[in-house]
């Protein structure tokens, strides 16, 4: 056990560490940080929400000169919406010493981050895209820096990143370190570590699996065109808090969102081309948890830390082994448990052992839940909803009706008929997806070298914004009581 006390850092940073409610350091932080503040090269890699970028954004603040109000310190990051998560957190350990970290990214008025650079960030969290644009306007100069993190590095490689990369990290005269952190490590890495870093120290936590133990990993073998119902039917029996849907396509999120909004559920998508504006009002949502569901393409799939996410499900199986270790790793973070559901078409159940061989995990098969086991688990809702409603001592006006009822009719069929009301029909309003091809299995060493593509949601082009920004999600049609029970063949989250 390491505590932070332990680390030679600035009471600065402790103190904002401790206000963050961390006690004891995780395993990656126990070893990173103490390499890391010796200013040495470093490639981190440590399962999915085990505290990476507190590992590296410990001792990069603590490299701040918090005298100059020079940039000092870059994050790449893949994906939008992570450049702000890490700029949050890199605010929160920078906190106490006054350090600023400003987020950079596609999709934001150029010019409002051109004002937000006035104010003189010691810090820049950035997608590689937007950062590039800044350095050809001079609006951000990369002179003083003094320390690089690539997080999520063999993503922005998949995600054809490469020569932005390439040109920012070149572009880095200074003597600098460079640190590189994921889950997963690819082969591919090497080529850029070779290049641009110096003698780097691969620090790995020792685990077997790539996933952590702490969320339950099934999957249910089900032909494409039965995948909708059987998520409905897993979403009314099992009842998550709140729950993550990855599908492939952009179009298929869409089509995913509208089907479950269709059927009374509370759920919005986040997909390559929404309008930022869009993307961030559906994050906050689901953070805030208006809504239940979030629907997403692998955009969704890194880094993203959203407390309370009990589910993920992957509609679709995801294209490679590390999409899946980051898609389902979005729960069971900082200890939590979580649990993770793959719908597999009877074509992919290849791909599905390509996955668990390359995790080293064991995915459990499930079986297709029925019509009848959602009745069943309504009517369990039902009657625990009666229960819980006659311990309530808000029934008394009542009384003198259930008087009069229990002189006509007897006890057993007056219950019975009050459960039968409220058990709920599933809802079966009708729902058309355009069927998808199955994915073939392919060997892990051919894995990676993606071309940025339409299908996987990262382009900034064609924002168009499909939905009506003020349109409410509808209520969902069973409310969270009723859907809590019953679910434990399902691993359902009660309340
Ligand atoms: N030492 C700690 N003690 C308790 N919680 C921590 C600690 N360090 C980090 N956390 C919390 O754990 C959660 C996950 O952290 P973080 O997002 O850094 O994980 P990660 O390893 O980067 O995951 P991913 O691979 O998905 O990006 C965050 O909510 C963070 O606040
Ligand atoms: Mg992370």
């Amino acid at each position: 056990m390491t505590n932070f006390k332990d680390f030679n850092i600035s009471e600065d940073t402790l103190q904002a560490v401790m206000a963050m409610g961390f006690e004891e350091a995780t395993p990656i932080q126990a070893k990173a940080i103490p390499s890391g503040m010796e200013g040495k090269d470093l490639i981190g890699q440590a399962q999915t929400g085990t505290g990476k970028t507190t590992a590296f954004g410990i001792p990069l603040v603590e490299k701040v000169d918090t005298t100059s109000g020079n940039i000092q310190g870059i994050i790449l990051a893949p994906t939008r919406e992570l450049a702000v998560q890490v700029a949050e957190e890199l605010n929160r350990i920078g906190t106490k010493k006054g350090i600023f970290t400003l987020p950079i990214y596609g999709g934001q008025d150029i010019n409002r981050q051109i004002k937000a650079l006035k104010k003189r960030p010691q810090i820049i969290s950035a997608t590689p895209g937007r950062l590039l644009d800044h350095m050809k306007r001079r609006t951000i100069r990369l002179n003083n820096i003094h320390t690089v993190v690539l997080d999520e590095a063999d993503e922005m490689l998949n995600m054809g990143f490469i020569d932005e990369i390439e040109e920012i990290l070149g572009a880095i005269t200074s003597e600098h370190q460079t640190m590189l952190f994921s889950a997963t490590m690819p082969k591919k890495i090497e080529a850029l570590a070779q290049k641009f870093m110096n003698n780097p120290e691969l620090i790995r936590t020792k685990s077997k699996e790539m996933t952590v133990k702490n969320i339950d990993q099934h999957y249910i073998d089900v032909p494409e065109k039965q995948k909708f119902d059987v998520l409905s039917r897993l979403l009314d029996i099992q009842s998550p808090e709140l729950a993550i849907v990855f599908g492939r396509t952009k179009k298929r999120v869409d089509e995913l969102t509208e089907g479950l909004k269709k059927r009374g559920y509370s759920a919005e998508g986040i997909h390559g081309d929404l309008s930022q504006s869009k993307r961030d009002h559906v994050i906050r949502l689901f953070k805030e948890q208006t809504i239940d569901i979030m629907v997403a393409t692998d955009v969704a799939a890194r880094g993203l830390d959203i407390s309370g996410v009990t589910h993920v499900y992957n509609f679709d199986i995801p294209q490679d082994p590390e999409s899946y270790v980051h898609r389902i790793g979005r729960t069971g973070r900082a200890g939590r448990k979580g649990l993770s559901l793959t719908l597999v078409t009877p074509r992919e159940i290849g791909h599905l052992r390509a996955i668990e061989q390359v995790t080293k995990t064991k995915i459990e098969r499930k079986s297709v839940p029925t019509y009848t086991d959602v009745i069943e688990g309504n009517k369990q809702s039902a009657l625990d909803q009666l229960r819980e409603s006659a311990q309530q001592e808000d029934n008394k006006e009542y009384k003198t009706m259930a008087e009069n009822l229990l002189n006509d009719i007897d006890s057993v069929s007056l219950v019975s008929a009050a459960i039968k009301l409220l058990t709920k029909e599933p809802d079966r309003t009708p729902v058309h997806l355009t069927s998808i091809a199955p994915l073939r299995a392919k060997k892990s060493k051919n894995q990676g070298n993606r071309k940025r593509s339409n299908n996987r949601g990262y382009k900034d082009r064609n924002n168009k914004d499909r939905y009506n920004k003020d349109r409410k999600p509808r209520e969902r049609r069973y409310n969270k009581d009723q859907r809590n029970k019953n679910k434990k063949n399902w691993g359902g989250k009660g309340k």
